[in-house]
């Protein structure tokens, strides 16, 4: 495990649990300053429940999460991690510099931040346009822009880049890069297993568990896969042979055997969420 002082995050044996569901039971982590880093897995994984984690706002039943050296969720960190939601978050009655303005304002950040947000994420033609007139990819950058404001050390974006055109996909990645190489740290969901690439380091994860902790280069070495995608189904297989449904084998458990802690009311279950993984 990586000593405190040179990781964003580390978390050791974290459990949480979201009404009767196991979602995390036991998991650890550390997430390196300054890159990159891409959590992957499917559908209902715990993905979102663990950034909520780390930001401080999941209630958690046990283990420790620290974050920048400081526990989750303290005071101190509060203008130091910025986190964008799946949910959009922001005013629909308001522009788009009206709504960074306003949240300026509650961060108590510099003035430039606005304009260097708004440039940051492309929306300098949208500023003067009420957030409910815009497009589902320029709402989503819109909340992009309010958690860069006051420039936070630790970046958590769940699935930023859903819903937008490949050529957005593509200006978001490199504005991470830059972030990254300016020192900020930052953790990125995906389900879009083609993203996995564009990480410097990748947590792949599966029923709650981290399956991999690694980078785009050693996940495809380490399984001799042509991509990320066919990388994550051989871990998948490995770890649960169940799941090696095109493989003809007449070993291994039968596909309805039970698994160990399979959440209860899991979004996605058995076979689905591989083909999910697999998209
Ligand atoms: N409030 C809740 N009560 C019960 N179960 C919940 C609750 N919230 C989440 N869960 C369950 O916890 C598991 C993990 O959910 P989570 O949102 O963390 O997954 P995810 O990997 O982010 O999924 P997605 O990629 O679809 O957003 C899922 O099985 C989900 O159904």
């Amino acid at each position: 495990m990586m000593n405190s002082g040179d990781a964003a995050v580390v978390i050791e044996g974290l459990r949480v649990r979201r009404g009767r569901t196991k979602v995390l039971d036991g998991l650890d982590l550390s997430i390196p300053r300054g890159q990159v880093v891409g959590l992957l897995g499917p559908s209902g994984c715990g993905k979102t429940t663990l950034m909520r984690s780390i930001v401080g706002v999941q209630r958690v039943a046990g283990g420790r999460v620290e974050v920048l050296g400081q526990p989750a969720g303290s005071g101190a960190l509060r203008h130091r991690v910025g986190y964008v939601t799946q949910a959009a978050s922001v005013y629909d009655d308001l522009t788009v510099r009206q709504n960074l303005a306003y949240f300026r304002r509650v961060l108590g950040a510099g003035r430039d931040d606005v304009d260097r947000a708004i440039d940051a994420t492309d929306l300098r033609a949208n500023a003067g346009q009420l957030v409910s007139t815009l497009s589902g990819g320029q709402r989503s950058r819109v909340s992009l822009a309010a958690a860069l404001l006051g420039s936070p050390d630790l970046l958590v974006l769940d699935e930023p880049t859903v819903g937008l055109d490949p050529l957005l996909r593509v200006e978001l990645w490199s504005l991470f890069h830059r972030l990254a190489d300016g020192g900020t740290s930052l953790l990125i969901s995906s389900h879009v297993m083609d993203e996995a690439t564009r990480c410097d380091r990748l947590l792949l994860m599966r029923e709650g568990a981290i399956l991999a902790d690694t980078t785009p280069e050693e996940l495809l070495a380490e399984t001799g896969a042509a991509d990320a995608e066919g990388a994550f189904l051989t871990l998948l297989r490995r770890h649960h042979p169940r799941h090696a449904l095109d493989e003809p084998t007449t070993d291994g458990p039968p596909p309805d055997a039970p698994v160990p802690e399979q959440p209860e009311s899991s979004r996605q279950h058995g076979g689905t969420s591989d083909e999910e993984a697999a998209r």
